[in-house]
């Protein structure tokens, strides 16, 4: 049997980052950058009103308030976008617009509710200290500054910053098309009626929501039945389109579990047993050069085999920088037999803080496959190969699913 370790490292073998593209902006969200951004400029370009007012010199105002209001000339107004070289001298005060270019000289803006709104001349209420209801030049980024780095996931902000910047091109890794084919006799489609024996597919659509998650573009194929001509035809058609391949079911030894005999002539992928519970009977290979991997059926078994082998690949073909979740160290609060020499992975409930520590509470009976369960969990605990009883008490790592 081999080990949850070497086939992680098989599988990370097979796949390889994608090679980066060029793309428009809208185009990069959800992929991840394949390059440093470095602005190219600053951000803001020049000083710049924060507020609408009046551009002043703040030594002007000293000793202003209320009852004693400043008069100053107002020589100009200023609006957003307004590049005319403008200048104030002392005693003088430029009518000013948020966003507006902050005039030479000017040190600060005076909101017009503390003034009299006069036109020609204003009085001014209050005093202001240098900088104030201003944006200064650079303040936001400086040219030269690093702002995004290679391996993150570009998101709607990270566009606003970017087209902030005045770029309108990236350079990203593309999201792996993935096709996901969930293989069954018994498995129809959520939504239509069901005959005695049948099976709603649970895979396609848990598979396919995780790859998206995982960040690849997810393609879901309906149910294939577990024949062999069927499923020929399916994964050939399917292989255009795919960078990576998933299947579920079809991989028991019994009576019409195919899929072995379908790939045996198409590709080089081996069957092995992985010293894990659940998710035991795994499928890994290429065909014409694309990955497949083959998972079991059982929906539990093939997510907490998504979770463990597919994703890391997915987040290494899209170039993420991290392939793993986060893992916490928690108490778990009951204890349970865990299955010799393998490593078994727990649903469970995950509360408590970075201060007071962690505790996790299996969402069933370990050992027990529960669609249910899985849903109710935010993370899975994992216990280790050498582990056959965990006791109340024990600290074992979670791995982090919601956060
Ligand atoms: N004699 C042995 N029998 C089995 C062994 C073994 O070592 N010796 N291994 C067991 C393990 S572990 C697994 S895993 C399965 C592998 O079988 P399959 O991948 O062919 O899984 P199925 O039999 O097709 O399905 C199992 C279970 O899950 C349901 N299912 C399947 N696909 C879906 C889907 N898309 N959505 C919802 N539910 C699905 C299916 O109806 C079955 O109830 O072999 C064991 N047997
Ligand atoms: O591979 Mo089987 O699903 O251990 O559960």
């Amino acid at each position: 049997m081999r080990t949850v370790a070497e086939h992680l490292a098989a599988c990370l073998e097979i796949a390889q980052a994608a090679a980066p593209l060029d793309v428009v902006l809208p185009d990069a969200v959800g992929c991840v950058l394949a390059q440093d951004v470095v602005a190219g400029i600053d951000l803001p370009a020049v000083d710049l009103a924060g507020r609408d007012g009046y551009a002043v010199i703040s030594t002007d105002l000293v000793g202003a308030g209320p009852q004693r209001p400043i008069a100053l000339d107002v020589i100009d107004s200023v609006r957003a976008g307004d590049m005319r070289a403008t200048r104030l001298v002392p005693g003088s005060a430029i009518l000013i617009d948020s966003g507006a270019p902050l005039p030479l000289g000017a040190d600060a803006v005076v909101p017009w509710e503390d003034t009299d709104r006069g036109s020609s001349r204003v009085a001014v209420g209050r005093s202001v200290a240098a900088g104030e209801n201003m944006r200064r030049r650079a303040e936001d980024v400086r040219e030269g500054t690093t702002v995004l780095a290679r391996g993150s996931r570009v998101s709607a902000r990270h566009v606003a910053l970017l087209a902030g910047l005045g770029l309108n091109r990236v350079r990203v890794r593309p999201a792996p098309r993935v096709v996901v084919i969930s293989i069954g006799n018994e498995l129809v489609e959520p939504g239509q009626a069901r005959e005695a024996g049948e099976v709603f597919d649970a895979n396609g659509h848990a598979l396919a929501s995780a790859v998206t998650d995982a960040g690849g573009r997810a393609f879901r194929v309906a149910a294939v039945p577990d024949e062999l001509g069927a499923l020929t035809e399916c994964i050939e058609d399917q292989l255009v389109r795919a960078d990576m391949l998933i299947t579920t079911g079809g991989l028991s030894a019994g009576q019409g579990d195919t899929i072995k005999e379908v790939l045996a002539p198409l590709g080089a992928v081996r069957f092995d047993a992985v010293a894990m519970s659940p998710g035991r009977q795994l499928g890994l290979g290429t065909i014409e050069g694309t990955p497949i991997f083959c998972l079991p059926g059982n929906p539990v078994s093939a997510q907490i085999a998504f979770e463990t082998f597919v994703r890391p690949v997915l987040r290494q073909i899209a170039g993420r920088a991290s392939l793993h979740r986060s893992s916490l160290p928690a108490i778990v609060s009951a204890g349970w037999r865990s299955p010799a020499g393998m490593r078994e992975f727990v649903p469970v409930n995950l509360t408590g803080s970075p201060a007071q520590g962690y505790r996790a509470e299996p969402t069933a009976p370990p050992g027990r496959i529960s669609l249910h369960a899985l849903a109710r969990a935010n993370a899975i605990a994992v216990v280790p190969e050498g582990t056959q009883t965990v006791v109340t008490g024990d600290t074992l790592h979670c791995l982090v699913l919601d956060s």
